[in-house]
Parts: structure tokens; sequence; C-alpha cells
């Protein structure tokens, strides 16, 4: 088939990089249909909201690309595939990340079929910085089965897996958001701009007249709302907004070292670990290192590199895995070396996984990390494979707790010695 007769759906979010990756696919010569996508609806709010902003900015790039434009809701999908668990993650004491989340339900599944099976897509395209190992051409030829009825027949069908690989400028490489998306999504997917820089995707839209995306500021970075249509928090108070949906649930902050009572909070939600607290009167910064939901306590520590904040040992849940499930050295040797991260943008850390009966993970890092967050994903990469991710669960002890033990056994042995009665 020609590349004429390819139809591709683009995700559109009125941004530069999708605008750009949407003139790609047109200039290759593919049918392409700009989708926006709305998950969030703005009477929800009563603050200002860029929804509708950025609703228009997309449908001008597809004007400007004359390429058909349609916008979808998925409100209700996002509200209870995504903001839901989030704020059940809060409540359970973990730093959920939405941005994962959202790919997952949202993007790469719920926008994949409305692709396929309303728009009649042979393939949907995102802006991210990421590659696959297939040719545009062998995703046209992937066979897209829609929601499995035969769940049997699919599971045993014999396949060549596709990988999610890095994208060429690893300083925006997005794979972290994309790992914990689908085999079958993730084989009907284009990413346009996976061989480009950032700024040479600028230059692009530059020359083609795409002013008004470039203007546009960047994705929001208020973690952990970076994207998806919840932008507008990073404009507001996270605090406020939070607190619009969870009740308060005031405690104590509690001084790691000592257990004293340092400060009074609004809820262990508002906090996560490695973040600056406000102790109110108290000179110096202090961070939070581990709560405990239990009691209320928001443990602290005086220093950003305090030893309460490094450990090297994490649980995950069960390991989405992207292409191997899960790679058979792992199955084999019943642990595997690899590399890890669990935000975006940080540099990759050797580990080595050991493999549970329940498809959950341990993570032995080779040096301690600063702080490791529950609700987090781990994701895992082998050379520029990203291989997938899993939620983390369960922390090891921080380097403070270990000392202390070491302390006290060394005190109890000290106090053995000097209880040893005389030789003589
Ligand atoms: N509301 C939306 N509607 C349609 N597609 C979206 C929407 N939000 C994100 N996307 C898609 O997901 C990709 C990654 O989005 P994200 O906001 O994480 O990154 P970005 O680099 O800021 O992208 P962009 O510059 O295109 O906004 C976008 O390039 C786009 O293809």
């Amino acid at each position: 088939m020609l590349a004429a007769g390819r139809r591709v759906a683009c995700a559109v979010s009125g941004g530069v990089d999708s605008a750009v990756a949407a003139l790609l696919l047109r200039r290759r010569g593919y049918q392409v249909t700009g989708v926006f996508m709305k998950n969030w609806d703005p009477l929800d709010e009563q603050g200002a909201c860029s929804v509708d902003r950025d609703c228009e900015d997309a449908y001008r790039v597809c004007q400007k690309l004359d390429i058909p434009f349609h916008q979808v809701s998925y409100v209700k999908e996002y509200w209870n595939e995504v903001f839901s668990d989030l704020l059940k993650e809060y409540e359970l004491g973990r730093t959920p990340n939405p941005d994962i989340v959202c790919n997952k339900h949202i993007k790469f599944n719920h926008f994949l079929h409305y692709a396929m099976d309303n728009l009649g897509a042979d393939a949907i395209a995102t802006g991210h910085y990421a590659r696959t190992s297939l040719e545009d051409e062998e995703v046209f030829q992937q066979k897209h089965t829609k929601r499995p009825r035969e769940l049997f027949r699919n599971r045993f069908e014999v396949r060549n897996t596709v990988k999610l690989l890095q994208g060429a400028d690893l300083f925006k490489d997005q794979t972290f958001f994309l790992s914990q998306i689908s085999q079958d999504a993730l084989r009907k997917t284009i990413f346009p701009l996976g061989d480009l820089t950032k700024s040479f995707v600028r230059k692009i839209a530059s020359e083609h007249g795409l002013h008004h995306v470039l203007k546009k500021k960047e994705a929001c970075t208020t973690f952990p709302f970076q994207s998806m249509g919840v932008c507008f928090i990073g404009e507001r108070n996270f605090e406020k907004f939070l607190l619009e949906y969870l009740e308060p649930q005031p405690g104590n902050f509690v001084s790691i070292e000592d257990k004293k009572v340092m400060g009074t909070h609004k809820g262990w939600f508002l906090y996560t670990i490695g973040q600056r607290a406000r102790l109110a009167g108290l000179q110096g910064a202090w961070f939070v290192v581990d709560k405990d939901v239990s009691t209320g306590d928001i443990f602290v520590a005086p220093s950003t590199d305090h030893p309460a904040l490094f450990r090297d040992l994490l649980r995950t849940n069960r390991v989405h895995w992207i292409a191997e499930e899960p790679p058979a050295e792992l199955v084999r040797d019943k642990m595997m070396e690899c590399h890890f991260r669990f935000r975006h943008q940080m540099a990759l850390v050797p580990c080595v996984l050991t493999l549970n009966q329940d498809g959950s993970v341990w993570v032995t890092l080779v040096k301690p990390a600063r702080a490791l967050t529950p609700g987090q994903f781990a994701v895992f990469y082998k050379g520029d494979e990203c291989l997938g991710s899993g939620k983390i669960l369960r922390l090891g002890p921080s380097v403070f707790t270990m000392q202390q033990g070491r302390n006290r056994e060394e005190g109890t042995k000290k106090e053995d010695i000097d209880k040893v009665e005389p030789a003589t």
C-alpha cells in the first residue's frame, strides 16, 4: 500500500512536540488526523484552566497542517482510572505518578482503541521522545486485535515482540513515562520524534510557521503533575488543590534523630520523601525522610544529604515488562543486572533485580540513592532498551537506620566486653 493510503491518528496536545510529530507524518505522505484529548473538566475547577486554550492551539495546528481535527473527551475515564488511583495512593502515604498511569490507560488504551475502531486508523502517533524496534512500515503490518475476546488464543500467538527504546535525545528521552504501556499498543505506535533533538524539533516548527506552539510554555513541571490536562495545578497551589479532594489529616513533624516533635502538618499526603519541610519557627532546612500513616507522623532530618534519605533496597509490585514477560535471563538466573531510575531525567543507576514468585522484584542498588519514594515507578533499562517498570511499594532500611543498628551492636559488644570479669 502507498503511504497515502496509510492512516495515522496523531495525538495533538497544542504543544510543539506533537505539532511537529503530525507535520513529519504528513511529510511522509500518510493520511494524518489530529486528536486532542480532554482529560479534565474545567467545570470541576474554580481556578483558571488551560485545557480549552490547549484544545484551541491543537485545532490551529491541524488547520495549519491542513489535516482533520477531532476532540475526544476522556474526562470520565481519567477520573476513574487515573485520578481516583492518585487520591488512593496519596491516602496510603505514597507519591503517585499520574503521567505514567495516564499513558497506560488513556493515551495507549482508550485513545488507541478510539483511533483504530472509530477513525479507522492503521497506527497512532504521539510527540514523545522515544523509539521502538519497528520501522513505520512494520507498524502498519501489525494486526490490530480488537479488545481481547479470545484471550487464550491471543496470549499464545507467537510473534516477535517489539522493544521500547530510548529517544536519541537522551536528555529529552520520555521512555520513563511509557514504561507501563502494553505490547499491543506499542506495536501500533509511531514516535516521529524518536531520532530528533528538541532543538531540531523547535527549528522545524519555526520553519513551518508553527509560531503559536513555539510561544507556549513547555509542559508544566510541577511535580507530580507534569502533563495531561492537570497542568493548571502548577499555576495554583498544590496543597490547596489536594485539600479539595482529601480530608485534612493533621499530624506531627518528628525528628528522625531524637524523635522530638518539631511542628505540625495538615496531612502526610502533602509531603513527599526528599522534599523540604517548612517548620514554623525553626532556622535551617529540614527534609522529609519517612512517613508513618498509622500515626500521621512525618519524619524529618536536618540536611538535604542526611543518611536517613539514602537507601539501596526497594521492592516493587508486579513488574510490567514491555517485551519479554519477564526477561528470560531473570527467569533463568532468578536475578539480573540492569539499570534503574525512579524519576524522569535522573541518571541511570546500576542495580540487581531479584524476581519473586508474585512477579514483583527486589531492586538492590550498587550504591544508596537519595529519596527513593513509595508510589513512584522503578523503571528498568538494559542498554537503550526500556524493559518496563513496577511501582515502588516497600523500601529497605536507610543508611541512618543501618548506622544506628551498627552503633547499638558496637555498644552492646562494648558493654559485653566491659562486663567480662578480669581474667585475674
Ligand atoms: N491533551 C492531549 N491531547 C492529545 N495528545 C496529547 C495530550 N497531552 C499529551 N498528548 C500527547 O502526548 C505526548 C507527550 O505529552 P507531554 O505533555 O508529556 O509532552 P510534551 O513534550 O510537552 O508534548 P507537546 O509539546 O506535544 O505538548 C504529546 O506530544 C502528545 O502527542
